[in-house]
């Protein structure tokens, strides 16, 4: 227990892994511990953005001393994606904030949130198949989707671990910050986040992923007009556009 913490600090949340003796590297028990914690952002309204940032490493990826004897059935403990698509299905803004090693399962856990931030001396890849396997937490998933196909491809099938500058040039990261400074860019850029409709937020994250999950354009410009008129029905939609035209701040609601 205490691998892991969720410290909350008003409407942001940082989830941050504890075993730097391993790089914090990723344990199944940690993983365990893990998705309570995400159940407990998922639950709390007052929550309204989550930054994932562990200090000094990231995460070095799943625990190799415990995968190293598993056959297929024991491996399977080691697919942390129920815990994984529940950040990435979270209805508010996830940050990933990346100091040292994000590797492996680390780097995946990384790929659940919407935005990355990487320090100028951060250090990613997929090692993966330099271990006789590939990556098995939704790497393969989701890595296409931010770097296209033939990028990803290149991460994966070399294992290469790269530089903060190569991950933001092929979009793996969305931007780069100076060395001791990714948390405090992210909390500012989560500050930013708070201050806009909670629900508004929700519905174009969903509306993003349903979206690139919908093979009829078409459909998807559809289902964007449906959420788009559904917020119409909301109190914030009503207080942002009031703000405005009194020429203040909009004061919006919890989600
Ligand atoms: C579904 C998901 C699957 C996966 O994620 S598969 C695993 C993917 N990750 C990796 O392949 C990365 C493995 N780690 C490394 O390659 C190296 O580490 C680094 C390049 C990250 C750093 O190398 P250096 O600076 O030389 O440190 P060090 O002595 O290798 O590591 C310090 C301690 O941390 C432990 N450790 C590092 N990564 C892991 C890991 N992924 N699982 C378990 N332990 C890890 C080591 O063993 C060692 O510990 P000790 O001091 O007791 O020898």
């Amino acid at each position: 227990m205490g691998q892991i913490v969720l410290k909350q600090e008003g409407a942001i949340a940082v989830l941050s892994v504890d075993r730097p003796e391993a790089l914090n590297a990723l344990s199944r028990e940690l993983v365990d511990e893990m998705d309570l914690l995400v159940e407990r952002v998922r639950k709390d309204p007052e929550i309204r953005c989550l930054i994932l940032h562990s200090e000094k490493n990231f995460a070095a990826g799943a625990d190799i001393k415990d995968m190293a004897d598993c056959d297929e059935e024991a491996a399977k403990a080691f697919v942390f994606s129920p815990t994984y698509d529940k950040i990435e299905e979270l209805p508010i803004p996830v940050i990933a904030a990346i100091e040292g090693y994000a590797l492996g399962g680390g780097m995946e856990l990384a790929m659940t949130a919407d935005i990355r931030i990487a320090e100028k001396s951060a250090k990613m890849g997929f090692p993966e198949v330099t271990l006789g396997i590939m990556p098995g937490a939704g790497g393969t998933i989701r890595v296409p989707r931010v770097t296209g196909e033939a990028a990803a491809k290149e991460l994966i099938f070399t294992g290469d671990i790269i530089s903060a500058e190569k991950a933001a040039a092929i979009g793996l990261v969305n931007r780069i910050s100076e060395d001791g400074e990714v948390l405090r860019d992210a909390m500012k850029l989560a500050e930013k986040l708070c201050r806009r409709g909670p629900i508004a937020l929700a519905a174009a994250k969903r509306t993003i992923r349903a979206g690139q999950e919908e093979p009829d354009w078409k459909r998807g410009i559809q289902i964007e007009a449906e959420n788009w008129a559904k917020l119409f029905n909301t109190e914030d939609q009503k207080e942002g556009m009031k703000a405005f035209l009194e020429k203040r701040k909009p004061e919006f609601q919890n989600r």
